[in-house]
């Protein structure tokens, strides 16, 4: 088998006297959707603000391609191709869809050295055809000169995701993509998450377990802080351990 993406080796977080996440180690493999699930407070977004650099491990490492990432700043972590679409909003809600995609494509491919300042015009043009085609891709184009604050709340998620594709991740972390969605939305969602899966990685947190169980590959399962169930879909259904847990019994 070919070597993990990402892998957890007995990584902690603890704030205070609380184990957020307690001695987890896991894999993800290249390529295709994994899920994250388990009961409120089981430390899934912890998880996830460990391997985007948002808090530092107390323990353990978590290595990407086979590197140590543990405890990097969020901007390595996403120079290194881990990006993360928000839940929350995380856009400029004055600029328009086209605007608020091209400044993330920009960021990925200005950097600071003099040779990247030389190609700095010529990539300019380039980031507004990209930020056109990731418009397309998450269904904004018809929107694209709309300011973000004028979308419609669907499209504003929809645009969240474009941002992150903007920079062209190798490893998309997306939390609860489709909450708050009506069901035409969230169908149109899952098609676009399955369909960023055909070229890169996604880990998803997800609440809703039909889409859990019908979108992804592999699943792993938390429970106050400790990891207490890998498989597929199948598997995962038939685990005592994980049945106990969302009955709130263990
Ligand atoms: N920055 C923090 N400081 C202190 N405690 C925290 C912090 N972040 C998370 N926690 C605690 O860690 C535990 C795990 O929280 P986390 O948000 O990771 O769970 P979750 O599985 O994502 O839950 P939910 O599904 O409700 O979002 C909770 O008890 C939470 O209160």
């Amino acid at each position: 088998m070919s070597d993990p993406l990402l892998r957890t080796d007995s990584v902690t977080k603890r704030f205070g006297k609380l184990t957020a996440v307690s001695d987890v180690s896991l894999s993800i493999p290249e390529g295709g959707i994994s899920s994250i699930i388990g009961p409120n407070g089981a430390g899934k977004t912890t998880l996830f603000n460990l391997f985007t650099g948002k808090h530092a491990p107390t323990e353990g490492s978590i290595e990407f391609r086979g590197e140590e990432i543990g405890g990097l700043s969020p901007h390595e972590i996403v120079s290194r191709g881990i990006v993360r679409s928000y839940q929350i909003t995380n856009f400029f809600s004055e600029l328009s869809a086209l605007e608020n995609v091209r400044l993330a494509t920009q960021a990925d491919r200005t950097g600071f050295g003099p040779d990247d300042f030389l190609r700095h015009h010529a990539s300019l043009s380039d980031a507004a055809d990209e930020a056109e085609a990731v418009l397309d891709r998450v269904g904004l184009l018809d929107v694209a000169d709309q300011t973000a604050a004028n979308l419609a709340y669907g499209q504003r998620r929809h645009l969240e995701i474009g941002i992150a594709l903007a920079t062209d991740p190798d490893l998309l972390l997306m939390d609860e993509p489709t909450a708050g969605m009506g069901p035409e939305q969230t169908n149109a969602t899952v098609s676009l998450i399955e369909d960023i899966a055909e070229d890169a990685t996604v880990v998803l947190i997800e609440h809703d377990m039909d889409i859990v169980m019908n979108i992804s590959e592999r699943i792993a399962v938390m429970n106050k802080g400790e990891l207490i169930a890998r498989g597929t879909p199948a598997e995962i259904s038939e685990n005592e351990a994980v049945q106990r847990a969302y009955l709130g019994g263990e």
